[in-house]
Parts: C-alpha cells; structure tokens; sequence
C-alpha cells in the first residue's frame, strides 16, 4: 500500500479495473436542431433520442451545446490556477462550518476518502439555506455567499460567465426531458426560475500512486435533478451501464458535455429515468480535472412524482420529500458528522417504507 493512506483504499470488489470496457459508451446526442433553430422532425429525432438515454442509460454526451469554447477553456485554466498554489493558499477559502462552500480536500463517499480536492460554489447567490423548518419564508434561512479566493483573480469572473452560458445549456435539456416525458415544454422550469439551490463543484484529482486500490470520487449517483459534467482530455469517469451492470469507460470528447439524471429527476419521472451510479478512477502520472455542475430546485420544494405521470395503472413509486430538509441535512452533516453513512436514494422508494427521518440520521456526504 506504500504510501497510500488505508483511509482511500476501496474494498476490493470495488476497485477500479484497468481494461474498462470502452465499446457501446454512453450514447452522444448532437444538439445542433434545437442551436440552429430546426425542423419540427429534427427535434422530434432529438426528443426521442434524449428520452431512449435517460430511460436506459440516466447518462449521454452532448455534442454541438452551444457554450462557447473560450469561456469553457477560461474557466479550466482559472480552475488549474487555483489548485496549483500550495494547500496552505487553497485553505484560506476552505468550508467550514460558517459557510458550506469552497475548498475541500477531505471528502468520503461510502466511507472511502476520494483521491480528490474540490471547489464547490453556487450558481445563484446568494443560495438560501433554511435551518429550522423549510417553507419559501423560513425566517430562518440563511444567505450564504460564495467563498472567492485571491488568486487567481479571474477564478470569480470565469466561473460565473461559465455558469451563465451552461445554465443556457441547462434550460434547453430541460425542455428537452419534458418533452420526451410527454410533459409540456416549460413543465419543469418551474423548478428553477426562483432560489434555485443548483452547486457547480471543481473536481482536481492529482497524480495517484496506486490507482488500482483509490477511486477520485467512489461509486454514487447525483441526488440532484440534473448534473452537466465538462471533463478534461485524460478521462477517468465510468458508469455502471444498466443492461448488465459492466463499468464503462467514457472516453473524453473534445468540447462535449456530459450529461446525467438525477435522484429528483427520477422522482419526478416517477422512475422512467433513473440515474445510473458512476465513478471516477484517478491515474499515476496526470492530473485530471472535471467541472459538474448540479442542478437542483428551490429548498422549499417538495419533490414527488409528476401528477400528470401517475394514474391508477402507474402509482406514485416514490414518497414525496422536501427538498430543503435533504439539503440543509445534508449540508450540515458534510463537515459535520464524518462518520455516518450515505443517504441512498432508493430510501424513498414506496416499498421502502421509510420516511426521511430514517435517513437523515445516515446522511455522510452527500453531493448538492
Ligand atoms: O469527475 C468525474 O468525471 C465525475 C465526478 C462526479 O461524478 C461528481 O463529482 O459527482
Ligand atoms: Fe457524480
């Protein structure tokens, strides 16, 4: 084991594999119909292919987004500035207990450590929080701002023009996934057009000596709606394909995005699409970069299947939950409680017959 801490080290079974699979990968869905305006058949073609992705794989790749490559390639190099200063620098805006975002180094899932140094920021602030209970008009929220660092200075400027063009990005998906849910096209924008709780996270995962034992970030699915990931050229995600439950390697693209459903979405899907759980391995001689971004709806929403979903020949599968409760527990408990264990999603499953409470009190670390 050398010189790897025991506390990264993966049981076995999970281990990452070397010869992943690289053949039938996450499917790639070219966006150009909806960027050049297209024809009625185009975007039907487009619709349907978004919802044979998100029913049999929760994952695809975007190609042809429409976010400009400049504000993308400002956003990465800012991004590799700020984890190239020495740990001392990046911990002058580290999370703490004051405010739940910023650098953080130490992060576990499933218990593991991740190979793994992050930046978390909002994407609307400030991002109300609520404490106490979680209705729109808890007194009680509280207003967290970002955390920016000094150096590099253009990290606030690059970061919040690259959130601007991929939230563009966000809205067109949007549209897209009601579509191929047979909703109307606005139906689930509702979600985010006030205090939406949406993170964007840089993920850094230096050099590992043993990549074969460690994983950057440990098996999960996002808990959010919807996730847009930019990935660097050296690769490192998987996802666990669903027909035969194989990890599969997803090969970086040039300029795609990368694009997954989340626990949320597959609530309000009433589990037409369900997210698939991924990974990411690390590797011994290059630095890996990725940049999700999570999108998430208001705090005081309460997430439940889609009335228009659900009938008497398809009940609600899942119990509905308040949002801001997941959030504000979860959040808290980050830096909090590093001892318990993971909320996992199918928790709220119906069958389960368990409410939040039972799972709160296992919440870890648990990705907003
Ligand atoms: O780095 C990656 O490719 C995946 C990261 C991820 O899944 C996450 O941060 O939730
Ligand atoms: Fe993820």
């Amino acid at each position: 084991m050398g010189e790897v801490d025991p506390a990264f080290i993966q049981e076995l079974e999970h281990r990452p594999k070397f010869a992943a699979l690289e053949s039938q990968g996450i499917p790639q869905i070219d966006l150009s119909p909806i960027i050049n305006s297209s024809t009625a058949t185009a975007i039907e073609d487009l619709v349907n292919q978004v919802h044979d992705a998100c029913k049999n794989w929760g994952f695809f790749q975007v190609i042809n987004h429409g976010v400009p490559i400049e504000v993308r390639e400002k956003m990465e190099s800012a991004a590799k500035k700020f984890f190239d200063q020495p740990v001392e620098e990046k911990k002058k805006v580290r999370r703490d207990e004051e405010n739940p975002f910023g650098y953080y180094d130490t992060e576990q899932t499933k218990k593991v450590r991740d190979w793994k140094e992050v930046f978390d920021f909002k994407v609307e602030v400030p991002t109300l929080i609520p404490t106490s209970s979680y209705e729109s008009n808890d007194e009680h929220a509280i207003k967290y701002p970002n955390q920016w660092p000094h150096h590099p200075p253009e990290l606030r400027e690059a970061s919040e023009e690259y959130v601007k063009e991929v939230l563009k990005l966000f809205y067109k998906l949007l549209e897209l996934i009601s579509l191929s849910l047979n909703l109307t096209s606005n139906r689930l924008e509702v979600f985010f057009s006030k205090n939406q709780t949406s993170l964007a996270r840089i993920n850094h995962y230096p050099p590992c000596p043993a990549p074969d034992l460690a994983l950057g970030v440990g098996r999960h699915k996002d808990v959010g709606a919807l996730t847009i990931l930019a990935q660097d050229d050296v690769g490192g995600l998987e996802v666990k394909r669903k027909s035969d439950g194989e990890w599969i390697f997803v090969k970086p693209t040039p300029n795609s995005f990368i694009v997954n459903v989340g626990d949320i979405m597959t609530v309000w899907s009433n589990g037409k699409y369900e997210g698939a759980e991924h990974r990411a391995k690390v590797n011994s001689t290059r630095e890996r970069f990725s940049i999700p971004i999570f999108f998430n709806p208001a705090s005081y929403t309460v997430v439940e299947p889609l009335a228009e979903l659900i009938d008497e020949r398809n009940p609600a599968k899942y119990e509905s939950y308040n949002w801001g409760e997941f959030l504000a527990t979860s959040e808290r408990n980050n830096f909090k409680k590093p001892d318990v264990g993971n909320i996992e999603f199918n928790d709220f499953k119906k069958h389960d017959k368990l409410k939040l409470d039972d799972v709160i009190s296992r919440v870890e670390n648990v990705v907003i």
